[in-house]
Parts: structure tokens; C-alpha cells; sequence
């Protein structure tokens, strides 16, 4: 079970102080962003709307004014007794009635035609020329409004103002009873009324917060505002926005540097000589306009601070109650995990806290999983135990198995060895061995091939590895029935029966030359393919020397004719001939007379020579096809086929005797000696005995010498 470290882990208590602490921090933070987003905002703007109001309010009250003028000019120059006045006094009269009513009007007074004040308040500038002044050129023809300016010579005779005096004037046509131009009346408004129309319009909160209004003539001269900056000429956003017509408010930095609201308007009606078109701008400093804001965002940031400090200490003390039970129960883990359980230790349960619902279940839960821990410790023993005992077992198994393996791998590595040296072995065998060796695989495709095989048949080992044998070496007859006994073996399967015997063969060599072998054939069963093997031996000496040996066997070696072996067996052959072809045979038995004399007096040598000249005579007295053979000693047998008659036998005889009666030419001697010839004649019905037939010519023979020897003894 993992150790846990109570020195790398916050306590509970620390995370939820600090939580309740950054959460009531981040609300005074969030709270504060919000006054300033929204508070301020809506600070400026119900600032920003006061003063458009108080620049709107000033309008009115300015073109109010203005009118005023404007009607109560229109009602003087309607009035009968200024139109048919006929003397001065008799108009000043009605002027100074209607000065009465409006203090502010500082001088009314009414022109002749051509421009002299016929009359005016008080008498002042009557009797003076007019004619020149603008509120006469332009109140001949309607109704005029003129602008903002001061009139020297008429303010000195008016009483002190604490002003200098500046009027507004306000003019119109007078016509008499018959309707004829009689002049201009023309009313001059002392300026003394906007100023105080200023301070009844601004609020005493707006005064308290410096707010000014400015009026300013069109060109920017400032002709009402704050001390020293009347006549100034001023240039701001406000005012251009302003002449132009448009009315709101904005913030604006001034030339003093001050940042301000100012609301903004425009007095009177663009082409209306009736009206005047002057800006309004009423102006506070930004700082003071939203000082209500700004005091509300400090009061908000102690409150928070203090709430939060108090919410802090509240969320550590809640916190340290709240956890003081999940304390007391990670003491106890810890506790537990620091003193490890020894083998088949008991863990102790940890107490049951009580103090709320949380806390409650949690410890019956960490109760229940200390007796499930126990459990499954114990059966995680018993696993260990048992993992530990089956390692232990598995070691020993696999240590056992490598231990065979190596053993296995070195027996096999001996045995590869083995099989290596008796691979040598045998190629070398092969290789030295006396016959050639040949191995076939099923198919008759040669797999094998030794050093004698090269030697015998002429191709090289390479040149017929992986090639078809048949083709190569055997002759046609014998390769169309090699083939067919390969294909039947193949079908078979039973190659070891078959294949396991020796046999005579003629093969061809590369040179195409036959070349008589004896092979010695086995069949090698093999689970990669079974092998056919041939030892080939080279018999061609045999077979000569069996021939010679043959040869010899058949012939006398002293005359070359046939022995008496050859004879008999050409002897039955002969009768089965005369048999078939229905024609009699005959046997001449020859015997040289008294022979024995010439080996005495001459030696056996000049016998020998003498032998073998009368063979000769014989063999040359005969024809081809008659069979001359030697039986013995100086005894001869002729073989006559194909007789047409008995005496055909004897006339033979009779034609021998005189070849064989002439004299023999030896090396020391010339020797004459006669022959006893036996005639035994055989005819087609005659039994097939030769022993009879040759004993018949036999005793022929011997009564024909004893014959002889009569005649030579009664000579
Ligand atoms: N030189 C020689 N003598 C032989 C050979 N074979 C047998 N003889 C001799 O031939 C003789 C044959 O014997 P005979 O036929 O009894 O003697 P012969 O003198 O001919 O007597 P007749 O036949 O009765 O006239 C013997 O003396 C043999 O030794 C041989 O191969 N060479």
C-alpha cells in the first residue's frame, strides 16, 4: 500500500480558507469590474444626458427670448400710435411702455425713413444717423435678429452695468396708416439676461460641480462662459458638432488639459433673419461628473475587503469544524499506513465519527473497507504464497528444460557433426569407391553422381545433376522399358521388392560408344523422397574373357576345330536339322594309322604339326557348311548335312583319303601315313542318338583299319 507524505499535502482546512478567500476575492474583483463597466458607464451617460438637457434647456430659453423680441417689435410697429405718431414724445411714450415691461430692453427707438432716430427710450441717439447700422439696413424690409455686440457710443449713455454693455437687437419695418414705409423700429436687449438665465438654469449640484455654459458665436468667440474666456475664441469637438447642427454630448479634453463632458445645441433657424445661431455647450470636468461613481467603487472595495476578511476567518473556522472528524480519520490512515502490518497482523478498526451525516458514513465506509483491506490482504497472502511456491516450481521446471535443451542442442549439434563427417565419409567412399555410383530420385532425375561414374560414362558431375538419366545413357529399346518399370514402380510403391537385385546392362557412353555394365540396383526409402542407387561396374573385360574362355572351351586348342564338346552339341542340333528338313546327315569317323610311331621316332612336336595339317586337309576337303571337328588324340569327326543319298556319304570319305594319304611336310622330316575313315549315316525317321550314331561311324572306322592292317600284313 502507497505511504502518503502529510508534509507534501495541503490540509483540508488551508484549501478551504483559501478557497472561501479567493472566491469572496474574486467576487469584490468581479464586483468592482462590474461598478466600473456599468456604474461608471452609467455614470457618464446620465451626465452626458444632464448636460445635453442643460445645453437643450439654454436653446430654448435663448430662442424664447429672441422671439420675444421679435414679437413684441411686430406688436410695436403694429401699434397705431407709433405708425401715425407725429411727434417724438408721442412714441418715446409708447417705447418707454414696453421698456417697463422688460427691464433687460436697454434702448428702444424708432428711425425715419431715412435712417434718424425720430424717437427713443429716454431720448437717447435721437435725432442721431442710423442709417449705417445693420439692424436698420436689414429691419427696413422684415422682421431681424441681429448678433452679439457691443455699442460704444450708446453704452456710455446708458447707467453702469457690471457688465459692459452688449446688445441683441431686434428690428422690424414700421408702415403708416396708408401703408407707406415710416421706418425701423429696432429694440436693443442687454446681455445682462443670458448671464443670469445661465445661473437659473444650472442646478446648484451643477454649479457645485463647476459646470459652465458657453454660448459662441459661429467664428468660436466665446460670448457667454466662465471669467476670462469671453471674447476667447475657442475650437472643440463639441462645437464644430454643434454648428453643424447636431445636439448630444461627448467627452472631450479642453485646452486646459481637463478632460470634460459636454452636452451641446444649437440656438435658432438656419435662414430665419428672425432667429440668432449661436452653439450651446455646457461643459463639466469628467472627474467631478463622476465622482458619485468613483466615491460608490471605493466604498464597494472596502466593503469587499472587509466581507471578505470576514467570510475568510468564517470559511477557516467552518473549515476547521468541518474537517476536524476527516482530520482525526487521515490521522488515523496515516497512523495505520505508518505502522505496515506485519505478516498475519490484525488491522485495528478506526473510531466511528459522528459529528454530521458525511463524516458518519465515511468513517463506516472506511470501517468496512479496513475489513475488506484485511480480507483481501490475507488473500493476497495466501496469493503471494502461493505465486511465490508455483515461481519457485516453474524456475526449477525451466532450468530442468534448458538443462535438456542444452543437452538436446549439443546431442544434435554432435549429431549434425556426425552426419557432416559421414557426408564426407561417404563422398569420399563414393568418390575412391571402385564401381560408379548413380542415385535417381523417383522421377529418374539423377541426384548423385561419384568420380567413377565421370570416369566411366564421361559426363561430369555437374552436367548431370538435375537432369533425366534415361535420356542420356541407355539405348532406345532399353530406355522405353526403363521408363515403363520406373512409371510401374512409381505406382506401385514397392521399389525395395523390385529394385533390390543386379542385373547386366549396355549402356551408351557420352561418346556414344555401348558399353557393357553390371548394375547393382537398390531402392533407398526416404521421408524427403525416396532414391533409386546404382553401383555400375564395367564388365567389358569379363565379358571378353568369358567369350575366349568360351571359345576355348568349345575348341581344340591344337588345330582350332571344334572339340569333341562342340561336337556334341552340334551333333543333336545336326540330327534335329536332317529332321526338319527331311534329309539324311552322316558321321565320318577319322583315325590316323599307326601315329604313335610318329611322335616316337619325330617328337610329340612334329606329331602336333602333323595333327594340325590334317585337320587342315580335312577342314579343306569338306564343305563350308559340313562340321570338321577333333574328337581326340589322332580321331576327327565330320559332320555331313543335307545328303540326297547314302553314297553321297561315302563318296565324301572317298574323296578325304586321297587328300589325307599325301605326305607331310614336317620340320624334320616328310611323312606319309594313311587314315582309317568310320561312314555312320542318319536318316530323318532315325532316333535322335548320338552316342549311337557316332558309336556306328566308330565301329566303321575300326573294321576299316583293321582292313587295312590285313592288306599292309599280306603285302
Ligand atoms: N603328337 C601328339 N601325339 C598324340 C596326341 N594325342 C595322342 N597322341 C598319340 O597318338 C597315339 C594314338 O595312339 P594309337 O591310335 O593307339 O596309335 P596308332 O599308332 O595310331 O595305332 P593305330 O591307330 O592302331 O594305327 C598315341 O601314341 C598318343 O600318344 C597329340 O595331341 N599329339
Amino acid at each position: 500500500m502507497p505511504q502518503l507524505s502529510s508534509s507534501t499535502r495541503p490540509r483540508l482546512t488551508t484549501l478551504v480558507t483559501v478557497g472561501v478567500s479567493a472566491t469572496v476575492l474574486l467576487t469584490v474583483l468581479s464586483l468592482l469590474i462590474l461598478v466600473d463597466h456599468f456604474a461608471l458607464g452609467y455614470a457618464q451617460r446620465e451626465a452626458e444626458q444632464r448636460l445635453q438637457q442643460l445645453s437643450w434647456q439654454v436653446r430654448g430659453t435663448l430662442n424664447g427670448v429672441v422671439r420675444k423680441a421679435g414679437s413684441d417689435v411686430q406688436l410695436l410697429t403694429e401699434l397705431p400710435r407709433v405708425r401715425e405718431g407725429r411727434t417724438p414724445a408721442e412714441v418715446r411714450q409708447v417705447l418707454e411702455s414696453l421698456q417697463k415691461t422688460f427691464p433687460d430692453y436697454a434702448w428702444i427707438g424708432l428711425t425715419t425713413p431715412d435712417g434718424k432716430v425720430f424717437a427713443a427710450t429716454q431720448g437717447v441717439q435721437e435725432g442721431v444717423d442710423a442709417s449705417e447700422r445693420d439692424w436698420f439696413k436689414h429691419g427696413r424690409d422684415k422682421l431681424y435678429a441681429g448678433d452679439f455686440h457691443p455699442i460704444p457710443p450708446l453704452g456710455k449713455k446708458l447707467p453702469y452695468s457690471a457688465d459692459p454693455w452688449r446688445f441683441v437687437d431686434a428690428a422690424g419695418p414700421v408702415q403708416d396708416a396708408d401703408g407707406k414705409f415710416r421706418g425701423v423700429l429696432s429694440v436693443h436687449m442687454s446681455w445682462g439676461w443670458v448671464r443670469r438665465m445661465a445661473q437659473t438654469i444650472l442646478a446648484p449640484a451643477d454649479q457645485q460641480y463647476s459646470a459652465d455654459i458657453f454660448v459662441v458665436r459661429a467664428d468660436g468667440t466665446v460670448i457667454l462662459g466662465p471669467r476670462g474666456m469671453e471674447e476667447q475664441k475657442i475650437d472643440t469637438e463639441s462645437l464644430r458638432l454643434a454648428n453643424s447642427g447636431a445636439s448630444g454630448a461627448l467627452k472631450e479634453s479642453w485646452t486646459d488639459g481637463v478632460s470634460y463632458l459636454t452636452g451641446y445645441a444649437r440656438s435658432g433657424t438656419p435662414g430665419d433673419p428672425a432667429t440668432l445661431s449661436w452653439a450651446i455647450l455646457v461643459r463639466q470636468p469628467e472627474a467631478l461628473a463622476l465622482s458619485g461613481a468613483r466615491a460608490l467603487e471605493h466604498q464597494i472595495l472596502l466593503l469587499g475587503a472587509v466581507l471578505g476578511a470576514v467570510m475568510a476567518l468564517g470559511g477557516a473556522l467552518f473549515a476547521r469544524r468541518l474537517t476536524r472528524p476527516l482530520n482525526a480519520l487521515s490521522r488515523a490512515i496515516e497512523e495505520r499506513l505508518a505502522a505496515a502490518p506485519a505478516d498475519g497482523a490484525v488491522l485495528p478498526d478506526v473510531r466511528q465519527h459522528d459529528s454530521y451525516h458525511e463524516v458518519q458514513v465515511l468513517s463506516r465506509a472506511l470501517n468496512e473497507m479496513l475489513r475488506n483491506e484485511q480480507g483481501h490482504l490475507d488473500a493476497l497472502r495466501g496469493l503471494n504464497e502461493k505465486l511465490e511456491s508455483t515461481v519457485g516450481e516453474r524456475t526449477r521446471e525451466i532450468a530442468r528444460k534448458a538443462l535438456q535443451l542444452e543437452r538436446a542442442l549439443s546431442q544434435e549439434q554432435t549429431t549434425q557433426q556426425l552426419l557432416q563427417e559421414r557426408a564426407a565419409e561417404l563422398r569420399a567412399i563414393l568418390d575412391n569407391a571402385h564401381d560408379a555410383f548413380i542415385a535417381l530420385d523417383p522421377g529418374g532425375v539423377v541426384r548423385e553422381w561419384n568420380l567413377q561414374a565421370e570416369q566411366l560414362l564421361g559426363w561430369r558431375r555437374t552436367e548431370v545433376i538435375g537432369q533425366p538419366l534415361a535420356a542420356m545413357m541407355l539405348p532406345p529399346l532399353l530406355r522405353r522399358a526403363y521408363e515403363r518399370d520406373m512409371r510401374q514402380l512409381a505406382e506401385r510403391g514397392d521399389g525395395a521388392a523390385a529394385m533390390s537385385r543386379r542385373v547386366e546392362l549396355t549402356l551408351h557412353n557420352r561418346a556414344g560408344q555401348e558399353l557393357p555394365v553390371e548394375v547393382s540396383l537398390a531402392y533407398v526409402p526416404r521421408s524427403s523422397g525416396h532414391l533409386f542407387i546404382a553401383f555400375l561396374h564395367d564388365i567389358s573385360e569379363r565379358k571378353s574373357l568369358f567369350a575366349s574362355m568360351e571359345a576355348m572351351a568349345l575348341n581344340d586348342t591344337l588345330t582350332g576345330l571344334p572339340n569333341r564338346r562342340a561336337l556334341m552339341q552340334a551333333l543333336p542340333e545336326a540330327l534335329q536339322r536332317a529332321n526338319r528338313l527331311r534329309q539324311s546327315c552322316a558321321v565320318l569317323f577319322l583315325d590316323l594309322d599307326r601315329f604313335k610311331q610318329v611322335n616316337d621316332r619325330y617328337g610329340h612336336e612334329e606329331g602336333d604339326e602333323l595333327l594340325r595339317q590334317f585337320a587342315e586337309r580335312v577342314r579343306g576337303a569338306v564343305r563350308k557348311t559340313d562340321t570338321v571337328g577333333r574328337l581326340a588324340g589322332d580321331e576327327f569327326v565330320v559332320i555331313l548335312e543335307m545328303l540326297h543319298s547314302d553314297a553321297d556319304a561315302q563318296e565324301a570319305a572317298d574323296k578325304l583319303l586321297p587328300a589325307l594319304q599325301r605326305p607331310f611336310i614336317l620340320k624334320t622330316a616328310t611323312v606319309s601315313l594313311s587314315a582309317s575313315i568310320g561312314v555312320a549315316i542318319h536318316h530323318p525317321d532315325d532316333p535322335q542318338d548320338t552316342e549311337m550314331l557316332l558309336g556306328r561311324a566308330d565301329r566303321a572306322m575300326y573294321r576299316q583299319k583293321q582292313q587295312g592292317m590285313q592288306l599292309r600284313a599280306r603285302r
